[in-house]
């Protein structure tokens, strides 16, 4: 079976809930001690496409303003961008709009962005409308979907939308350099910080 690698970075204001959704997504764990990130954290996992294997290499970058030079060393060369904001926070959807627009003038060309509305399991606290919010997504052809790291809802979701949008952005990716590998493992995690 054709295993395919592909670079997804994390891009949201600090306390969006990035890097609980990338632990939901990886070892289905929830944790809500959870500390900022600092710099960036990678991790791993494998997940079975129709008749390919997807590896994502997963980048969950720091939303604190301190690390935001960093960002680019994350997006570029990414096949996808999650950009995260939480439904209780009007702020957090106004900073993912300038990750869209800094994605437009220095991300990769053909980036399949996913936009997720996090902590949708607070529905009482909702300052953005899933409709405005949808609209929005539409209006840049991205993936739309609200999450909730903490009662897993819609995180795999996510990662299976870019799998499916995948194969358009791969056709020019394999002219880059970037593409198809055959690999032996069906599944893994893994997680390194820097
Ligand atoms: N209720 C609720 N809380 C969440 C959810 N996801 C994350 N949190 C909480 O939100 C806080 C921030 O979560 P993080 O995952 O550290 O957020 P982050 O975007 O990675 O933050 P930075 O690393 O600073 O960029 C933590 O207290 C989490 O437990 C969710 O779906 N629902």
């Amino acid at each position: 079976m054709a295993l395919r690698e592909l670079k997804v970075c994390l891009l949201g204001e600090t306390g969006v809930g990035k890097s609980s959704i990338v632990w939901r997504f990886v070892e289905d764990s929830f944790d809500p001690n959870i500390n900022p990130t600092i710099g960036a954290s990678f991790m791993t996992k494998t997940v079975q496409y129709q008749n390919e294997l997807h590896k994502f290499l997963i980048w969950d970058t720091a939303g604190q303003e301190r690390f935001r030079a960093l960002a680019p060393m994350y997006y570029r060369g990414s096949a996808a961008a999650i950009i995260v904001y939480d439904i209780t926070k009007e702020d957090s959807f106004q900073t993912l709009k300038n990750w869209v627009k800094e994605l437009r003038q220095h991300g990769p060309p053909n980036i399949v962005v996913a936009i997720a509305g996090n902590k949708c399991d607070l529905l009482d606290a909702r300052e953005v409308s899933e409709k405005d919010a949808k609209d929005y997504a539409d209006s840049i052809h991205a993936i739309f979907v609200e999450t909730s790291a903490k009662n897993a809802i819609n995180i795999n979701e996510v990662f299976i939308e870019i799998s499916k949008r995948i194969p358009a952005a791969d056709a020019v990716a394999a002219t880059t350099g970037r593409g198809f590998k055959l690999g032996r493992q069906a599944s893994e995690s893994q997680r390194t910080c820097c």
